[in-house]
């Protein structure tokens, strides 16, 4: 016989462990591996039960006896081993003793028919689930298998297949038409296309060519590219996120921990009920003991938590397998159930609300003409990260100016951009960190005011004694910014924008999008901010979304922080969920999701505490007995199962164009 692998779905595992699926992905996520031995003895103990019932029928007696103990013996081996197992570890009450209590009491009180029945169905309710647990799981997994196991690296002028996992950074990868991407990137040569929908659910290819960035497990859909590697394979942006996924299943959700916390009390609870039910009627009222020792073993059954323990992670996979499906990442099941309950989402302005994609929509030379300004200002931006420094050394590039050489380049996050250049302290930010030097007279203050009421944002290019100029950039609302604001209105939440951006830049955009703003703020002001939005009124519970250095310490703050996927690597990595198709409706769907997954959960809880309820009072009034119990529960774990896969069919509402 094949061994039984050891805790192989919820069903299996100890009462003290139901969270030991809720992991969708990893080693145990493959079910074949642990679904074919348990075939193989459900078929085994089936064709048994079956062969003694025909027996049964045709002759009756001993015959048949021995072959339904047979049946029973064969089919609760694995089970009394692995309960044994348990027991040795300190473990004593799980499910597998509960099975082998009652199934062995079954054949000492010569029930042998109904010990095989109830073996059966037990095996039969585990592969069923196991099988579920499977599909639940199947989306991430597949993830795993998107990214190309060679690519076509470029060594000079011929071309070498290497497994994928030797690539590294600056490595240049030729990606032909219809291939996959074998690593995160950027492309060096080439305009095509890519289908980025195995990655982030976006079913449009996207156009690309030299600069753009790519994923690795994307198709190119046109003509040969180039790719510069621009992570190693354990970081490309796949491996990351089955590592979250991963990461999930140690950070539980506080409905299962309930649950887990209250089997540990449960099975003691079941296996003494059920001795009290075997044993007290017949001593102190003289009933008969074969008719409540029966009872007592129907019991046992009857308390078996399968459906309830199974309840939560098979909902929690499934909802984490549709997320990934759509683009939509979140760390695991507490997360989940965090975000059903969110009360109000705090949105950063740049990159998130907006596209992120700033472009300079005036120059004002001051001390300096426009373009020794900009050549100044991009050469203090040179290294930056920062959606204006990039939108500045952008339009340097195009105009083919000659930057200066600057030494000492930083960062202010929040503020601006600083280096050295000839020897002079330059500043690249906002025009308050000027006019605090008193370099902003009242005409350009007008000049400022004027340019941010229509939306813009200026930044100043100055020394300590100088206003070189100004730069106006002008950053786009995402297209579905409106709609997904007005959306968490109509679900009771409240949006909220926070910016780092001048108050009248922010007014401005938030009034196009619909909603409160905050601006001014510090990367510290947004973690203020957060902490006064969760304290403004009782349970309140805040969502924070954002793409930048500067909203990591919000985005940790937050009960919930999301980053967008194009975000910085800082923000993705203390986020506790990444929306990967930089949609702003994608926060809606994903708090959508969570109330569906806590629903399903709830329905689960109900369908496993009622099944048992119902069919307690049955057996203690001796309607039902030991198969009935049985049946009961591995009905109850199949319909919780199947309750929970139709979160894999949850799909974002379609909206008239
Ligand atoms: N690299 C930079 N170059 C120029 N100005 C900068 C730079 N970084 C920050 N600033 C200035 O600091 C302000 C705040 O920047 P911060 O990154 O906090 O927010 P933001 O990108 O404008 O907006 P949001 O916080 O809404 O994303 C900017 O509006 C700009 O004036
Ligand atoms: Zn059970």
């Amino acid at each position: 016989m094949p061994p039984p692998a050891p805790a192989a779905t919820a069903g299996d595992s100890p009462a003290g462990a139901p969270g030991a699926s809720a992991a969708p992905a990893g080693p145990d996520a493959d079910p074949a591996r642990h679904s074919t031995p348990k075939a193989r003895l459900l078929l085994g103990t089936g064709a048994l039960l079956a062969l003694a019932w025909a027996v049964d029928l045709a002759v009756g007696g001993r015959v048949a006896q021995a072959g339904f103990m047979l049946a029973t013996l064969i089919g609760l081996a694995p089970v009394a081993r692995r309960a044994g197992q348990m027991a040795a570890a300190r473990m004593p009450f799980t499910i597998e003793m509960l099975m082998t209590i009652a199934a062995t009491g079954a054949l000492v009180i010569g029930a042998a028919q109904e010990a095989a029945l109830v073996v059966f169905l037990f095996a039969l309710g585990e592969t069923l689930e196991g099988l579920a647990a499977g599909r639940a799981r199947s989306g991430i997994r597949a993830l795993a298998a998107l990214v190309p196991r060679t690519a076509r690296v470029v060594v000079g002028s011929t071309i070498r297949d290497l497994p994928a996992e030797s690539l590294a950074i600056g490595h240049l990868v030729q990606v032909r038409p219809g291939d996959r991407i074998p690593a995160d990137g950027t492309v060096a040569t080439g305009i095509s296309a890519v289908d980025e929908s195995p990655v982030t659910g976006e079913s449009l290819p996207r156009p690309v060519s030299p600069g753009d960035t790519v994923f690795a497990g994307a198709i190119n859909t046109g003509a040969e590219l180039r790719i510069r590697v621009s992570t190693s394979f354990e970081d490309n942006t796949i491996s990351r996120i089955l590592r979250l996924v991963e990461e999930a299943g140690s950070a539980r959700a506080p409905t299962e921990r309930f649950i887990d916390r209250f089997s540990r009390v449960y099975m003691p609870a079941v296996v003494g009920a059920a001795l009290l039910v075997a044993v007290l009627p017949p001593l102190l009222a003289g009933a008969p003991w074969e008719t409540w020792v029966y009872r007592g073993l129907a019991l046992l059954l009857i308390g078996c938590p399968c459906a309830l323990v199974i309840s939560v992670p098979a909902s929690i996979a499934s909802a984490l397998s549709t997320g990934a499906r759509h683009g939509l990442l979140l760390k695991g099941g507490a997360v989940l159930e965090a975000t059903a309950g969110v009360t109000c989402v705090a949105f950063d302005k740049t990159g998130t609300l907006t596209e992120g994609r700033p472009r300079i929509v005036a120059l004002r030379g001051i001390a300096q003409e426009e373009t020794g300004l900009l050549a100044t200002a991009a050469a203090v931006e040179a290294g930056a990260s920062h959606p204006l420094g990039r939108a500045i050394l952008a339009r340097a590039e195009a105009e083919g100016c000659v930057l200066p050489p600057a030494t000492g380049a930083a960062a202010l996050p929040g503020r601006g951009a600083r280096a050295t250049i000839d020897g002079q302290d330059w500043t690249v930010g906002s025009p308050d960190l000027a006019a605090q030097h008193g370099l902003v007279d009242p005409a350009t203050r007008a000049w400022i005011s004027a340019t941010e009421e229509t939306g813009a944002t200026v930044v100043a290019v100055f020394t300590q004694s100088r206003l070189a100029g100004l730069i106006a950039l002008r950053d786009e609302p995402r297209a579905d910014a409106a709609t997904a604001v007005a959306d968490l209105r109509r679900m009771g939440i409240t949006p909220v924008m926070l910016s780092g951006d001048t108050p009248r830049t922010a007014q401005a955009i938030a009034q196009r999008i619909g909603l409160a703003a905050r601006a001014g703020l510090l990367p510290q002001d947004k973690v203020t901010a957060i902490r006064d939005l969760a304290a403004a009124t009782p349970g309140a519970r805040v969502m924070m979304v954002g793409d930048g250095i500067n909203d990591a310490p919000a985005l940790a703050t937050a009960q919930v922080g999301l980053a967008m996927g194009s975000g910085t690597d800082v923000a993705l990595e203390t986020a506790d969920g990444a929306l990967l198709r930089d949609r702003v409706g994608d926060v809606v769907i994903q708090i959508r999701l969570a109330r569906a997954t806590m629903a399903n959960i709830h329905q689960n809880v109900a369908i496993a505490l009622g099944l048992k309820g119902v069919f307690l009072v049955t057996t203690l009034l001796g309607v039902t007995g030991l198969w009935p119990a049985i049946l009961a529960d591995t009905g109850a774990t199949v319909l919780v199962t199947l309750n929970a896969l139709r979160l894999l069919r949850f799909s974002e509402p379609r909206r008239p164009a």
